[in-house]
């Protein structure tokens, strides 16, 4: 189980992750989201003790990482595959893992093994990887210790099609057994296909969280008219309350029959009315992190 509380992460005035709480259980897949400099690194630095928090709060099983005796044997953590050693082969990389958190070094071509790491590519020096490859090394260091959980950051950043879709099936696979992911991605196809759960952040807060099925069936009604200052006015005037949505629409916190209603009742034509959440999760990261305080992280 991962806990967060209440963890504020402030550089001078700014807030890089403001007041978020989630949680991630085991058995699931928890994706994080959020555009460029919404605040995801820097929450996942914070619960793996990387990075000091303000304010607030980050457990792991109940304890704060920086206090777990032999972290990588609970936790496996990928936050930045280009930062290993460049000078040493994968095997070697792995054996001196092993040595660190006293696992068995024969478990080590195995592992290797695991994530699609030839012999040939352990005998390579990583200097010579790929991304990919560096990212499946990275991978394999964070299972190496057998951990009940991961954190992975952009785990599918330089992977092919073949490699995300392996990793998808290794992620599922390893929650099916009971184990806790915490997963960000920037490949929201991605996310859908594996996550159960969405934490959604934008500007250092939560914009929203929850099971995804129930997120992209609870994302509100997209409308959009060739009058939208009409429309708006209509919606205003039936007390309902909309927002721009990245792609010109309107987003309304309210059934489409209502919406429908509300235009129709104002003589306003609509050239699309649908649930926004049938755009799946691509149409409601969109929708969710198209307000202005998030745009400005982002600068
Ligand atoms: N060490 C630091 N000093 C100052 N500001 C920082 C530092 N680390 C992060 N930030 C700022 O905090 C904000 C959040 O950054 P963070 O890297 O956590 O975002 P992110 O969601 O992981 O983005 P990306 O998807 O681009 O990796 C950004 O505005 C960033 O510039």
């Amino acid at each position: 189980m991962i806990s967060v509380e209440n963890l504020t992460k402030r550089y001078g005035p700014h807030a890089a992750v403001d007041d978020v709480s989630f949680t991630c259980s085991p058995g699931t897949v928890t994706g994080f989201l959020g555009p460029n400099g919404a605040g995801k690194s820097t929450t996942m630095r914070m619960i793996c003790g990387l990075t000091s928090p303000t304010s607030g709060s980050a457990t792991v099983d109940g304890v704060p990482y920086r206090r777990l005796p032999n972290p990588g044997r609970r936790i496996g953590v990928l936050l930045d595959a280009s930062a290993q050693h460049a000078g040493r082969t994968g095997r070697e990389t792995l054996a001196l893992a092993a040595r660190t958190m006293g696992v068995d070094p024969a478990r080590v071509p195995a592992t290797l093994d695991r994530v699609g790491l030839n012999a040939a590519a352990a005998k390579r020096r990583v200097g010579a990887y790929s991304l990919g490859m560096r990212q499946r090394l990275g991978l394999a260091h964070a299972l190496l210790g057998d951990p009940r959980i991961l954190i992975l950051d952009e785990p599918a950043n330089g992977l092919d099609p073949e490699g995300i879709f392996w990793m998808r099936g290794l992620l599922r696979d390893f929650a099916d057994r009971g184990g806790t992911v915490l997963l960000s991605s920037h490949l929201l196809r991605e996310v859908e296909a594996v996550a159960d759960r969405l934490v959604v952040i934008g500007g250092g807060r939560v914009v929203a969280q929850g099971g995804r099925d129930e997120l992209l069936a609870g994302a509100g009604t997209l409308v959009r008219a060739r009058d939208p200052h009409a429309l708006r006015a209509a919606l205003a005037s039936a007390g309902l309350d909309a927002a721009s949505s990245t792609d010109g629409g309107l987003l309304v916190h309210a059934e489409a029959g209502a919406v429908g209603q509300a235009a129709a009742d104002a003589g306003v034509a609509l050239l699309e009315l649908r649930p926004a959440g049938s755009g799946g999760l691509e149409q409601l990261f969109l929708t969710l992190t198209a307000d202005q305080s998030t745009r400005k992280a982002v600068r």
